[in-house]
């Protein structure tokens, strides 16, 4: 905590006061700039794209700008997961009675994902069933919301439900109607969670010393509670899945973790055990419900901010589809202005994000800086998407037509809202089918209009886990 001293060659930044290290500058930033991405972006204007922070006892690095980013999600000794160290994490696993995820067990459970999602849904025409239904269930609902006419909701909140109904049917079979208690408390949970987290980490990681000093006002004991809710009802969702489980016949993801735990259980150091299971599917969770439920929310935003784009989006639908053929995976070939629009929301969502926290796995070099072993190093995705400075004409304006080059849909380097390399995203399959049949399928039949005698929403947004539009009415209107 004390050493204000830099290793050598580490990346610049402000200066280290003992005790609070960077922190009292980059506090200055964010009230002045309203959000830690914008304060750190600002740090890089003068500092340059990789910037050196060090938090209470913990050593941050931030990159900036598509070349650096392209570089560090590329340095494969950049991808351990931030849980090994401080030591915390681990004493957190300890309450709360679970094994944390680290690095070595991620990649055999990545792996595992990764193969199995494929198998079992991402990317196939059972995917594409489930995300077709699902979208189609929310077509229904706004039907009944208008009754023929028009009605109003709320965004992005209309899209959390049907988003995460798509990903528990994919790792747990069940679907939840929308007044179910069941998906209710789950809902409750998600969102205190998400609201309470950060990609940067908690003040009571930086500094561990406020977990006795004040549990209550840091935040820990709320962090800690929630963990333990979603916990438990993650293990109740498992006991029931066993009471069903058959090894013969498979039903969804959960099913095939069991028959890992089965036949892995006699083997010397697997990682696949209930525990982990659970940490799985919250790992399943906090990745993917949000971050596609955001991204829709910031899509409807600028749809309702730009009706031109909106418009045009429906004649696309209307000579491909007309109004009546629900919309299927196969169609994206033909809906290439949809597709503009998927990619232009995933740019404003992601551009006002970081990447997950990655560690380094030893020491190595990062735009020739060097980066001691387990240093936390972390993504801003502002500059290389969304700041003036990312090379797109206009950036802050909502235009899906910029990635049109002769009709074909042509994305540029410096959007990369999935990342890349070792530990680039796992969802992207289901995430761009749910956006694209979401998109689609509520274009086709409705209108969505700004709250007439109100100011247009905001495009500023709150931070937690992910970006998130701050929460704004719409007009629906049946087509
Ligand atoms: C629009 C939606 C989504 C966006 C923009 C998105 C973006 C990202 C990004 C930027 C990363 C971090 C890459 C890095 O730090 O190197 C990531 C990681 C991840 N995503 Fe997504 N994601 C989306 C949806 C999903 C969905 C639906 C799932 C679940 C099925 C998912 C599962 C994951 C997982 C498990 C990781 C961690 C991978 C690892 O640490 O090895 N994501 N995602």
């Amino acid at each position: 905590y004390q050493s204000t001293r830099k290793p050598k060659n580490f990346p610049p930044g402000p200066r280290w006061w003992p005790f609070l290290g960077s922190a009292p500058q980059v506090q200055f930033l964010r009230k002045k700039t309203g959000h830690l991405l914008l304060a750190t972006s600002k740090l890089a204007r003068k500092y340059g794209p990789i910037i050196g922070l060090k938090v209470g006892g913990e050593q941050i690095i931030i990159v900036h700008g598509a070349k650096a980013l392209r570089e560090f999600l590329g340095n494969e000794d950049l991808i351990g997961r931030p849980n090994r160290k401080p030591d915390t994490y681990r004493s957190w696993g300890k309450r709360l009675g679970i094994v944390m995820t680290d690095g070595d067990f991620w990649s055999e459970q990545r792996r595992f994902l990764v193969r199995h999602l494929r198998e079992f849904g991402f990317g196939t025409n059972n995917m594409s069933t489930l995300l077709e239904e699902e979208s189609q269930e929310l077509v229904k609902y706004l039907l009944n919301e208008t009754n023929g006419g028009e009605g109003v909701v709320s965004v992005p909140s209309l899209f959390s439900t049907p988003i995460l109904n798509t990903l528990w049917r994919m790792l747990v079979g069940v679907r939840y109607d929308s007044g179910d208690p069941q998906l209710a408390k789950l809902h409750g949970i998600l969102a205190d969670m998400f609201k309470h987290m950060s990609m940067v980490g908690k003040l009571f990681v930086s500094f561990p010393i406020l977990r006795y000093l004040a549990p209550e006002a840091s935040g820990y004991n709320f962090y800690m509670d929630v963990h333990r809710r979603l916990i438990d009802f993650l293990y109740e969702a498992i006991d029931d899945h066993k009471q069903m489980y058959d090894p013969e016949c498979p039903r969804d993801v959960m099913d095939l973790y069991l028959s890992m735990i089965n036949f892995n259980c006699k083997l010397q150091n697997s990682t696949f055990s209930e525990q982990q299971l659970v940490i799985t599917c919250m790992d399943m969770f906090i990745a993917g419900s949000e971050t596609t439920s955001n991204t829709l929310g910031f899509c409807f935003l600028y749809l309702v901010l730009y009706p031109e784009v909106q418009r045009k989006a429906q004649e696309e639908i209307d000579s491909v589809l007309g109004r009546e053929r629900a919309p299927t995976l196969s169609d994206r070939q033909q809906l290439p202005y949809i597709e503009c629009i998927v990619w232009e929301s995933m740019r404003m969502f992601v551009g006002r994000g970081f990447t997950l926290p990655h560690r380094a796995i030893r020491a190595t070099k990062l735009c020739g800086y060097s980066l001691p072993k387990d240093v936390k190093v972390v993504g801003n995705f502002y500059d290389s998407s969304l700041g003036e400075e990312c090379g797109l004409e206009d950036p802050s304006a909502f235009k899906p037509e910029r990635y049109l080059k002769n009709g074909q849909v042509v994305i540029p380097d410096n959007i990369i809202p999935f990342g890349l390399g070792k530990r680039r995203c796992i969802g992207e399959a289901l995430a761009r089918g749910n956006l694209f049949l979401f998109i689609t399928a509520l274009l086709q039949r409705f209108n969505f209009s700004q709250m007439p005698n109100e100011s247009p929403p905001s495009t500023d947004w709150e931070d937690g886990f992910t970006p998130r539009p701050k929460d704004f009415q719409v007009v629906v209107s049946e087509r």
